[in-house]
């Protein structure tokens, strides 16, 4: 292992983040009662420019008036490329409620748009008083978020998630789809006149996947846009916990029950490592570091693989 230990992300459910606009009031409420692990509330591309104003009065409102549990409160500011963003963070941090978790910051290109919201929120937490220091997530949704995405990574103590935002992302790259995740149609290998197809989101997703363990960051999916293609969520979302993402967005709440299932380790995968831990335990006291368990080998790189998963059953049990 590196002399530079890979650090520890929050020790959070992020199993589902289910998003609703901030100019749907009576949304709320219904967001407050699913089981989404966090609520994103939107400011940004949900909301109409002429609702921005209002919106945002809905949303400090609603850090006051809402219950929303045990869950991650957090909201989408708007682009620091609008006029939106400042007035964002000012009124949800000098008129909203310390309930507030967390700002979300869309279509971050490097790690100075982080230092800028960060400077911006220190002061008003500062000048406020607020004891809940607010944590950030952001979303890589653009050729330059991805070409920086460790920096972005690396770029503020109050980093705790970050998403892949597929359809800005697509827009940026220049990719021939308008279809916001999932399997895309001309994305295929030919062989012998069989079509295979790949998945062209793969190589974003490590990417983040590797500067959020790199930084100890929650690596998350974001949107699929078809809510009403249940097989495939399932399929695109055991991709990405498959890289090692922790969760993926529900944009429709007939999503989060499928998020939350593909993101909540089974009990056979928990068992399962649960006794490779075992094994090993009894490995380790032969003097062995590495042992067979069901046929295949198991060593100490199988121990840390076993307690990600045991970890995660755990602290979701435990929410
Ligand atoms: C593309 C990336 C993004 O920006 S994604 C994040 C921004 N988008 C959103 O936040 C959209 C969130 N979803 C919605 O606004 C709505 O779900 C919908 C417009 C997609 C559909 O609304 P509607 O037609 O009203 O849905 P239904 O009639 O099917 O509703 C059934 C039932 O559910 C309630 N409902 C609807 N939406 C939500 C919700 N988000 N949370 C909770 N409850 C919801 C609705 O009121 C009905 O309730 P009822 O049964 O009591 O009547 C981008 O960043 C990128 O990728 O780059
Ligand atoms: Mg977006």
């Amino acid at each position: 292992m590196s002399f530079r230990l890979q650090p520890a992300p929050a020790a959070r459910p992020n199993r589902c983040q289910l998003f609703g606009p901030g100019s749907r009031v009576a949304l709320f409420e219904k967001m407050a009662a699913s089981a989404a692990d966090v609520i994103n509330l939107d400011l940004e591309d949900s909301v109409a420019p002429s609702d921005k104003d209002s919106a945002r009065n809905n949303v400090v409102a609603a850090t006051h008036d809402v219950d929303w549990g045990r869950k991650t409160l957090s909201v989408r500011i708007n682009g620091l490329d609008s006029p939106f963003w400042y007035r964002d963070v000012v009124d949800l941090l000098e008129r909203g409620s310390e309930r507030l978790d967390q700002i979300m910051i869309p279509k971050v290109g490097c790690a100075a748009d982080i230092y800028a919201v960060d400077a911006l929120v220190s002061s008003i937490e500062a000048a406020k008083g607020r004891q809940k220091r607010i944590n950030f997530e952001v979303i890589i949704e653009s050729a330059a978020g991805i070409s920086h995405v460790e920096e972005i990574a690396a770029a503020s103590p109050r980093m705790v998630a970050m998403s892949l935002g597929a359809a800005d992302f697509a827009a940026s790259m220049g990719m021939s789809t308008t279809g916001i995740g999932g399997t895309q149609e001309n994305y295929y290998m030919l062989h012998q006149g069989a079509q295979y197809w790949s998945d062209p989101w793969h190589w974003a997703q490590s990417a983040i996947v590797a500067a959020c363990r790199t930084h100890g960051v929650l690596p998350v999916d974001g949107p699929f846009g078809d809510f009403s293609d249940d097989e495939g969520f399932r399929a695109q979302a055991r991709r990405s916990a498959t890289l090692g993402m922790v969760g993926k967005w529900a944009i429709h709440p007939k999503q989060v029950a499928l998020a939350n299932e593909v993101f909540t380790p089974s009990e056979t995968a928990v068992l399962e490592a649960r006794e490779i831990l075992t094994a090993m335990e009894e490995a380790k006291a032969r003097g062995e570091g590495a042992t067979v368990y069901k046929g295949r080998l198991v060593d100490i790189a199988s121990i840390k693989q076993a307690e990600v998963i045991v970890r995660q059953s755990e602290m979701i049990a435990a929410a």
